[in-house]
């Protein structure tokens, strides 16, 4: 500051007469203390103040010093001092503070005083800290007009008065007194923070209508949260180290985004639905509550509190908060994954399992329907009946339950009804592909059930709930699914009631899963292959019939077999000279239309790379056990198997059966899949090639010139330098027709059956097929 200015300064100040004097005085006399006598003077007030403290009486000189923040006063008038800080001075006696008019801001913490009744004449006073002095008497002085914030934290106030004059505080820090009872506040239009911690407080009360954003109430004897649904304004709340129960009371402050209910007594983890809808909320402490004992407390409160992002003072992580969903939400693909997994784990701890297997091949699993709806929605019924109707294509799929039968149903017919004890040994041994939960009883479909039914050469039937849909959409067969629906609530809930087995908890639950089948139907186009509208039951059948038909091909075969006697195989296409491929087979392939759609399946397919590989490396292990080098081999590689394949390969060519079925075992070695599976679902080795089950297995000469040509075929496939033994993906690269084949569980590569038409004619599935890549897979030409 220039001479000129401080000049004018002093001047200005040296003008006041209204109660400025002494500290513009002081300041003005500091400024001027230059000459050489000043040391002594100064060590002169130093003793005289050291004599002020033991009295603890402020004096004008003390106050001069600690005077700051020059400004204008209230008036625009005079340059005045705003601000007086003097902490912990020991003061009892400030009274001579109301000479000071204009200060804004007055700091007094850590002092001994008791009376504060100097600040009446403070009437611009806005910022008061009189924490850690002995008050009692609580704001006693007269109002200024414009206090916005008073600390009388750590004093001796134990009851509160009326603040209706207050109508500018905003701030008001009472922490560390002895008061019982809020009260006084009802007026305090402007409150928006009030702090009361470790006082005495009992109840909450007092508090209505304020318009506080932050409250705290840490280390009271409070017991309920209670009268707080007013404070719509409220952000932060601090209730810890009370004796809370319950977050009842919460519930309705909508504007909360942090609660800090540290060391109380909430222990039940249903407390958290009482802030479940404070969409705000962000952070919530319950450390140190008996809640925390709760079994998977922290993941159990983020799912309630799903947007939490600060948890007992630790950010929640995106994985716990996925965790959480997993864990008590878990959407249907979890819980199909989990089933999945859990069957998976238990077949490959099956030790039999490794050397049994029916497959016929990896890229073929068994062929399944899957008819899905919901409970009783006559898909059982529609089962049965297309078993029976095509009894040579389809065979009824046994589920296990653990639901009792109800009157009429056949134990092994409709279900193989067993304990709870019996089922949970059964998925412990690996039986089932699929297990659900549906209305207290457990459901499960064992491989054996789809094997059982491979074997006989037919396709599995199985109904189901969508839950079991999922769970098989995550294994590596590739059933089709039909969904039946019911669109008339009120026959299908007639329906449920004239069957009588139901109770009216059973029929809601039932209603109410319709239109959950119906959002999935909506939401994942291509889930199903087809749906059928199941409110009349003969409508219902005609439509699967007629679905089943085109979807064999019957349709076709039937007009075919007007046509021709000689009857063209299902799945043949034309060849580029125009005749039938399929029909020139006709001499070697079974007659059974269904064994040749899937003879055709079988046979045709395109062989991988790791499969033609395969097929070298058993050549070259023929070669040489025809020469004597490895007489053991040979052996092993003419055993035919025990059959548990189905019937249908039974004509098949012998030769070719050593082939595709050694070579599924081969590629999966090559492929490196060491998995043998317990499941039977993965084909190992298991040339199906008519043999009964159980028979012994015999040796069977070879056809060399077969393994011949077929090396020769090998090669045109080979770039040179690779060995058969060339890792697989080398292979897949080397060979231009190489199909990638997953050959593992969950493998959705290959369906077996041809995708269901949905209400298309035989003549436009048959032509289709031809433009489509589809037909490849099915008629086995690229
Ligand atoms: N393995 C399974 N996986 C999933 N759901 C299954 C399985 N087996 C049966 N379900 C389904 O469980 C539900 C209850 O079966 P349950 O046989 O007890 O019912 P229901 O009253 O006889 O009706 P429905 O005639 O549909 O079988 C049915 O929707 C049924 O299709």
């Amino acid at each position: 500051m220039s001479d000129s200015v401080q000049q004018a300064c002093n001047d200005v100040l040296t003008r006041e007469t209204t109660g400025n004097p002494p500290e513009a005085r002081g300041r003005a006399d500091r400024n001027t203390t230059v000459d050489a006598g000043s040391a002594r003077a100064e060590e002169k007030g130093r003793e005289k103040e050291l004599q002020h403290i033991e009295d603890g009486e402020l004096t004008e000189e003390d106050v001069s010093k600690h005077l700051s923040n020059l400004g204008r006063s209230a008036t625009g008038l005079q340059h005045v001092y705003l601000s007086l800080s003097l902490p912990g001075k020991r003061l009892k006696n400030v009274s001579i503070l109301s000479n000071y008019i204009h200060l804004q801001k007055l700091e007094l913490p850590n002092n001994k005083i008791k009376d504060l009744s100097c600040v009446s004449q403070m009437p611009y006073l806005i910022v008061l800290d009189a924490s850690h002095n002995e008050i009692s008497d609580f704001f006693g002085f007269q109002p200024p007009k414009n206090l916005k914030e008073v600390d009388f934290s750590h004093n001796h106030i134990s009851s509160m008065k009326d603040l209706s004059a207050y109508t500018s505080l905003r701030k008001l820090i009472l922490d560390y007194n002895p008061i019982s009872e809020i009260r006084g506040l009802e007026k305090c239009s402007s409150l928006t923070h009030l702090s009361m911690e470790h006082n005495k407080i009992l109840r909450i009360s007092g508090l209505r209508n304020l318009p506080l954003r932050q409250l705290c109430l840490k280390g009271n004897l409070i017991k309920r949260i209670e009268n707080l649904q007013t404070l719509r304004s409220l952000q932060i709340l601090d209730l810890s180290s009370n004796r809370i129960q319950s977050l009842s009371g919460l519930q309705d402050l909508h504007l909360l985004g942090n609660i800090n209910l540290e060391s109380n007594m909430i222990g039940e983890i249903k407390e958290c639905t009482y802030v479940q809808y404070l969409l705000l909320l962000r952070e919530l402490n319950f450390k140190r509550n008996p809640i925390q004992e709760q079994p998977d407390y922290r993941l159990a409160v983020i799912f309630i509190l799903n947007h939490l992002t600060v948890m007992d003072e630790r950010p929640v992580t995106v994985e716990e908060k996925v965790s959480a969903v997993n864990k008590y939400d878990p959407s249907l693909e979890v819980v199909a994954a989990r089933d999945h997994m859990t069957h998976m784990m238990y077949q490959h701890m099956q030790p039999q399992g490794i050397f049994e297997s029916t497959l016929p091949s990896l890229d073929t699993p068994y062929p399944m329907l899957v008819l899905i709806g919901p409970q009783a929605c006559g898909k059982r019924e529609l089962a049965h009946k297309l078993c029976h109707e095509y009894s040579e294509y389809f065979g009824y799929g046994t589920c296990h339950t653990t639901r009792g039968p109800y009157f009429g149903e056949e134990h092994g017919r409709d279900y193989h009804f067993v304990q709870n004890e019996e089922f949970q040994n059964m998925i412990c041994m690996g039986k089932f592909v699929q297990t659900m939960q549906y209305g207290g009883h457990w459901y499960g479909l064992s491989r054996e059930a789809i094997e059982s039914m491979a074997r006989e050469g037919l396709a599995c039937c199985v109904h189901m709930e969508l839950e079991g849909a999922f769970s098989l959409k995550t294994s590596h067969f590739e059933p089709r699914y039909v969904l039946l629906i019911p669109t008339r609530t009120e026959d299908y809930i007639s329906h449920m009631k004239v069957r009588g087995f139901y109770t009216e908890g059973q029929i809601e639950n039932a209603v109410s899963r319709i239109d959950f089948y119906a959002k999935i139907n909506r939401e994942r186009p291509g889930f199903f292959d087809s749906v059928i509208v199941c409110d009349d039951r003969k409508e219902a059948y005609s439509a699967l019939r007629q679905l089943i038909k085109e979807y064999l091909g019957l349709e076709e075969q039937e007009k075919e077999a007007g046509r021709s006697s000689r009857v063209t195989p299902l799945n043949a296409t034309t060849d580029e000279g125009g005749g039938s491929t399929a029909a020139k087979k006709l001499d070697t392939i079974p007659t059974d239309a269904f064994s040749q759609n899937y003879y055709g399946k079988v046979q045709a397919r395109q062989k991988t790379s790791a499969e033609l590989a395969s097929i070298h490396r058993r050549q070259q292990m023929v070669r040489e056990a025809l020469v004597g080098k490895i007489p053991r081999a040979y052996t092993q590689l003419f055993k035919r198997y025990v059959h548990t394949a189905p019937s249908l390969l039974t004509p098949h060519s012998q030769s070719a059966d050593h082939n595709e079925d050694s070579s599924s075992e081969e590629s999966r070695s090559s492929s490196g899949l060491s998995m043998h599976s317990s499941a039977g679902v993965l084909s190992m080795g298991s040339p199906a090639d008519g043999l009964d089950a159980g028979s012994e297995p015999k040796v069977e000469p070879l056809d060399v010139s077969l393994l011949e040509q077929n090396l020769e075929t090998l090669k045109d496939h080979m770039e040179p330098g690779l060995s058969p033994d060339s890792s697989r993906s080398a292979l897949d690269q080397a060979s231009p027709t190489a199909v990638s084949s997953p050959g593992r569980p969950g493998s959705k590569a290959k369906p077996i059956l041809p995708p269901i038409p949905m209400g298309r004619k035989a003549a436009e599935f048959g032509s289709k097929h031809q433009q489509t890549g589809q037909a490849g897979q099915v008629d086995g030409r690229p």
